[in-house]
């Protein structure tokens, strides 16, 4: 558990990252703070998903500077690297459930990072932690799925199963890649309502990059507006206006009149 009592989670300074094929983020520098919910917006092939697996310490910088509840991230051993992915809890766009597997043993995966590997593997055979598995599905508003086959929810059903998941881990920061990419309009609103209250219940800060501007401006407090890796703005979404989002999109937009 991270001891320090700051406000600012995540410090980038400066920060790039480059693939052999390019740069997908360059010179980004932001704050991301305790109980913000922040929306990273912009077209595709913008940074969003590579300054959230920044973010979540799959990727480090190529350049620049990221800190860690205060703690440079290229300075961490593993075992302090690993405590922190403890604190960070990832939603992704494809919810890396196992399909065959029941719902619990699905909501149980939020625990793999204090299991024992022995108790895990047991737990595949006789389910452990129902209590706790049962009580994740019932803040997602689906508890009676416990038992049930993940692959015969329906996609937002699944959708709550990976964030019941991920309320197992009980992390301090929540980033979700494209968490309603795969769902009608009804749908997002709901996963968006209920990401966005619980985070709000515990204080945890939620990160989300989103394709759908207005879904973004409804449950986000903070947009970050990213183009080409570049960062364009970064403003509380009240401020955000529609000339700086037509800037955002305009390669998007000449292309779609084309
Ligand atoms: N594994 C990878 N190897 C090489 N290049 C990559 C890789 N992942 C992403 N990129 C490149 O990095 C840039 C940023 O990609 P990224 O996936 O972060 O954008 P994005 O804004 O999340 O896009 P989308 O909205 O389509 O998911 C793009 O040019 C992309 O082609």
């Amino acid at each position: 558990m991270p001891t320090s009592s700051s406000e600012v989670i995540y410090d980038l300074q400066q920060v790039s990252y480059q693939f052999e094929s390019g740069l997908a983020l360059e010179n980004i520098s932001c704050q991301f703070n305790r109980g913000e919910t922040v929306g990273l917006i912009g077209s595709s092939g913008a940074g969003k998903s590579t300054l959230l697996k920044l973010l979540n310490l799959m990727l480090a910088p190529t350049d620049g500077a990221l800190l860690v509840f205060d703690r440079h991230t290229d300075q961490l051993s593993l075992k302090s690297r690993r405590r922190l992915q403890q604190q960070i809890g990832t939603i992704y766009q494809h919810l890396h459930l196992v399909d065959n597997l029941q719902v619990i043993h699905n909501v149980n995966a939020g625990n793999l990072g204090r299991w024992s590997w022995l108790k895990a593997l047991i737990s595949l055979v006789y389910p452990l932690g129902r209590r706790d598995a049962y009580a994740a599905l019932e803040r997602v508003g689906i508890p009676e799925k416990l038992y049930e086959r993940t692959d015969q929810l329906s996609g937002g059903q699944q959708q709550r199963v990976a964030i019941a998941r991920v309320l197992m881990q009980d992390p301090l920061v929540l980033l979700a890649d494209e968490p309603t990419a795969s769902l009608d309009r009804e749908l997002s609103q709901e996963v968006m309502a209920l990401l966005c209250q619980l985070c709000a219940e515990r204080g945890r800060t939620l990160i989300v990059s989103l394709h759908d501007v207005d879904l973004a401006r409804q449950y986000c407090d903070r947009l970050i507006g990213l183009r080409q890796g570049r960062l364009i703005f970064d403003r509380p979404t009240a401020a955000v206006t529609e000339t700086m989002l037509a800037q955002l999109y305009q390669r998007a937009l000449a292309s779609r009149n084309d």
